[in-house]
């Protein structure tokens, strides 16, 4: 089964549209260990209110070589309970390179994953990525509209809407409901989302800021098609850290983002 098959599968018979965010800060806590006990703690915990789960690469890069062992405990351990895993790194870079950030991320233990790319190096340079993610069933998620404040700087004045046409373009090369292209499109933009649903019909949505970016659920509503699929809705320090450490706050917390998520749809 493919990203968005695994995805939308587990949205309907789970009834889950969250994306739980694993992105451990080793200042939370005494030492890598630590945070590996936890973040596994997390994921196990969480993983029947999730739809996928997504590690931010940049948590585990940070550690050096220790994160990066955590992380590929963290994509084994999500892959063992059947959760989908959505890597975010936000690659993005010639061919030659996007080619090899392509074999690392989409292939080989991460085949049938996902990650996030950056296509502000022009839509050529997503070939590599979109290739790897089409040969191995997983997906790439374009940045779009990001959940920044920032965000408008480079992607005002119609650029967000380039990109969106960019990925319905190459999802319409695809026979699937929804196609190996998914799109980011910041949570903190409700009045936008339904421009955003409509212009790329057969992208997955992927809508961070939920928590701690002020975003809420109720107003997302405009993101998922009428029979509830198409779009998951992230958290990552708003359940990982709900409160401090506290594991069972972090259930509390995936299970609230998923009934206000559900909720929302109804
Ligand atoms: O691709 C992402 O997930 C992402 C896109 C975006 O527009 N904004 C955004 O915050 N993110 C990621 O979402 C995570 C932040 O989630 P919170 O801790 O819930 O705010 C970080 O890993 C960000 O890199």
């Amino acid at each position: 089964m493919t990203f968005a098959a695994a995805v939308t599968d587990r949205t309907l018979s789970l009834h889950t549209r969250l994306c739980v965010g694993l992105d451990p800060r080793l200042d939370a806590y005494r030492d890598a260990d630590h945070l590996r006990q936890h973040t596994l703690d997390v994921l196990e915990a969480t993983a029947p209110h999730a739809a996928c789960v997504k590690p931010q690469l940049a948590f585990y890069e940070a550690l050096g070589l220790d994160g990066l062992r955590i992380l590929e405990e963290v994509c084994a351990a999500a892959r063992t309970l059947g959760l989908p895993v959505l890597l975010d790194g936000k690659r993005g870079d010639i061919g030659s390179t996007a080619a090899a950030y392509a074999q690392g991320w989409l292939t080989g233990p991460h085949a049938g994953s996902a990650l996030t790319v950056n296509p502000f190096l022009g839509f050529e340079t997503l070939t590599p990525f979109l290739d790897a993610a089409r040969r191995e069933g997983g997906a790439i998620f374009v940045l779009v509209k990001t959940s920044n404040p920032g965000q408008a700087d480079l992607q005002g004045g119609g650029v967000s809407e380039r990109v969106a046409a960019e990925v319905t373009r190459l999802n319409d090369q695809e026979d699937s409901r929804y196609g190996s292209v998914g799109a980011v499109v910041g949570a903190t933009h409700p009045q936008d989302l339904a421009l955003y649903r409509r212009l790329m019909p057969r992208a997955l949505l992927l809508l961070p800021g939920l928590g701690a970016q002020g975003a809420t659920a109720g107003e997302l509503a405009a993101a998922f098609h009428p029979d509830g699929t198409g779009a998951l809705a992230s958290a990552s320090r708003g359940v990982q850290y709900a409160q401090g450490l506290d594991v069972h706050a972090s259930i509390g917390a995936a299970r609230a983002f998923q009934a206000e998520l559900n909720g929302a749809f109804a």
